[in-house]
């Protein structure tokens, strides 16, 4: 039985439709990362699946299909299987990360939650900032704290909505491996936003493309990049060089896909497939390098420094 189940889900503000048709399946502990630009419905989606809207259409099923009721049906909308972390979504700024974490579970017995809050930042790694008031820790400190304080209660469904956004580069990596430590362990299912593909990748069991409320894709992340249904799809998810059928069929691979990644293009000095090298850029841990075939301009890597205006051998792979 899957734990969440959304059908055709649509919504609509005035005459725009801001998610139109959305259906999702997840099973317990998978992580569901959905990609689009900003305005592309990803926010409205979260708070339908959260019933914090309401959908005029489509219906959200949690655990043995049980329908999660829509907020005009309810006094208090949300539901307490679900969690949603909104972007600005903050901390109590007066008391300490541990009494943020302990709030969550003020209605608890003291021992069980003492022993809980513990439990979290161990998993955490926030144990050692747990006196800390929230402006005393970094900033992926504090969305790890927000990240926990929103599992404390054990939700079957955690939403966040941009987690990495504020984050620079080494935190954003480090505050990934440490929520897909903490879903893991806690057994939630998750389902995160992001305008940056990178966010997805090594993360998430499942990645959705949304365009314009629409969900194009939804798959493995690796089979969403290797294998894009359509021109956007393909470039939102990483680089990549778009080619015509004709130009693949004079160059003898009729039956390859029009959308080339950088990284199946390699040298091969013995290919009668020959290319002139353009420009070469160092881009930290391989060159970014442009080459010419007849009219055809492509983008490939390089690992070793090759020379502009070479001649080269170069291999295609499927
Ligand atoms: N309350 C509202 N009233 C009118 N239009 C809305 C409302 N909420 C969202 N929209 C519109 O619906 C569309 C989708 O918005 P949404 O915020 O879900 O997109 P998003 O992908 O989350 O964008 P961002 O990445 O910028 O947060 C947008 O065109 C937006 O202007």
């Amino acid at each position: 039985m899957s734990l969440l189940k959304i059908q055709n889900l649509s919504r609509s503000f005035e005459d725009k439709k801001a998610v139109s048709q959305v259906s999702i399946t997840l099973e317990k502990g998978e992580i569901l990362a959905i990609l689009g630009e900003s305005g592309s419905g990803k926010t409205t989606l979260l708070h339908l699946i959260a019933a914090l809207k309401e959908p005029d259409a489509g219906a959200v099923l949690l655990l043995e299909d049980k329908r999660i009721t829509p907020p005009s049906q309810k006094l208090i909308a949300g539901h307490p299987d679900i969690k949603l972390v909104r972007q600005d979504y903050g901390l109590f700024p007066n008391i300490s990360i541990r009494e943020n974490i302990a709030y969550e579970l003020r209605y608890y017995e003291e021992n069980y939650r003492n022993k809980r809050v513990d439990k979290l930042l161990k998993l955490s790694g926030l144990d050692k900032v747990q006196k800390h008031l929230p402006r005393e820790v970094s900033g992926g400190e504090q969305q790890r704290a927000v990240i926990v304080k929103a599992i404390a209660e054990q939700p079957k469904l955690l939403l966040l909505d941009e987690p990495f956004s504020h984050l620079d580069a080494v935190n954003k990596r480090k505050l990934k491996v440490e929520i897909l430590r903490l879903i893991k362990a806690e057994e939630v299912s998750c389902i995160f936003v992001t305008h940056d593909v990178s966010d997805a990748y090594g993360m998430a069991d499942y990645l959705a493309i949304m365009r314009k409320g629409k969900m194009l894709q939804l798959d493995a992340p690796q089979k969403v990049y290797q294998q894009p249904l359509n021109q956007y799809v393909a470039e939102i998810t990483g680089e990549v060089n778009i080619v015509s059928h004709e130009w693949l069929e004079s160059i003898g691979l009729g039956t390859h896909s029009v959308f080339i990644r950088p990284e199946q293009i390699a040298v091969s000095p013995e290919s009668v497939l020959k290319a002139q090298i353009l420009s070469v850029k160092f881009v930290g841990a391989y060159h970014e390098v442009l080459i010419q075939i007849g009219a055809q301009t492509l983008k490939m890597f390089s690992f070793t420094p090759l020379k502009t205006g070479e001649e080269i051998g170069i291999v295609i792979n499927t």
